[in-house]
């Protein structure tokens, strides 16, 4: 099954287009969790098993895991998701970006190291720099085109041949990148207005969409915005907001009880507006 297969089939699965981020931080982790051997791999568990039910894919975000030297549990993670949710695509946010015989490297550390069905991607060095991952025929290459941040302007805003570098990004790999038919798009919840101009060239392409939860952007603007006439489209990610959301500790809850009851409103509200 090919990402976009994976990805379609998620959507109606779980009745969901909300995309469970996995940013492990061990400073935010409950007390007990913190001192376990693998508190990585044993959190992020916890919220892969309280959700499962309710995504339309996973990403965990690998410089959370590298830093904290865990690059072992994220395997570890990807293996169990992998093993017991096998209809979840996994997407390694890396935004990689380098030259070729680089990039063979890196599409080789998403797709065989962590087994990613789709690995997020860095246009700014072009083809060459993108096309080791399209050689891997049935995984996805997530290329950044609007990022949610405000700085992501200072480039992706720029005007170029009378339009803004962010749409040149989105009509090149419509246009000339997606050999394989499982490229996405990187845009942010927080730009409705550019969402929907990607939408509009782009087509039916899935859009990664993070922006939602802790960064504020609007959940009914973003669907609005960004989903196809068959209400899908989007991956729209939450990570620090479903991850840390704070136990009803009246209604007995721990973390991962937490977790899932933001991740339900969450699909839920996004939901309402497909
Ligand atoms: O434009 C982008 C691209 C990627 N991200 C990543 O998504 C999550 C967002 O986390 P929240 O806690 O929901 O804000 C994080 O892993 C970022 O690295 C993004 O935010 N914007």
């Amino acid at each position: 099954m090919t990402f976009i297969e994976k990805l379609s089939a998620a959507w109606t699965a779980n009745n969901s287009l909300l995309c469970v981020g996995l940013d492990p931080d061990i400073a935010k982790f409950p007390a007990a969790i913190k001192t376990r051997p693998d508190p990585v791999y044993a959190f992020c568990k916890g919220i892969i098993d309280a959700t499962a039910d309710l995504a339309c894919a996973f990403k965990p975000q690998i410089a959370y895991f590298a830093a904290l030297r865990a690059e072992d549990q994220l395997e570890a993670l990807c293996d169990y998701v992998r093993e017991t949710y096998p209809r979840i695509p996994i997407v390694l946010d890396a935004k990689r970006g380098d030259i070729g015989a680089t990039a063979e490297q890196y599409a080789r550390e998403a797709f065989e190291r962590y087994g990613a069905d789709a690995v997020t991607v860095n246009p700014y060095m072009g083809f060459d720099s993108v096309a080791p991952y399209l050689e891997w025929k049935d995984r996805g290459a997530i290329i950044l085109c609007r990022t949610s941040n405000p700085g992501g302007s200072d480039l992706q805003f720029l005007t170029a041949d009378g339009k803004p570098v962010y749409q040149h990004v989105a009509q090149l790999v419509a246009d000339k990148w997606n050999t394989n038919g499982q490229c996405s798009l990187v845009v942010g919840a927080t730009f409705p207005d550019e969402l929907a101009q990607v939408r509009r060239i782009v087509g039916d392409m899935p859009l990664l969409v993070p922006g939602i939860g802790a960064q504020g952007g609007d959940v009914q603007a973003t669907v609005n915005a960004g989903r196809t006439s068959a209400g899908t489209g989007m991956m729209i990610n939450s990570s620090r907001a479903i991850l840390y959301a704070k136990p009803d500790q009246a209604a007995g809850e721990d973390h991962a009880k937490a977790a899932r009851r933001v991740a339900a409103d969450t699909r839920n509200e996004i939901n309402r507006f497909r």
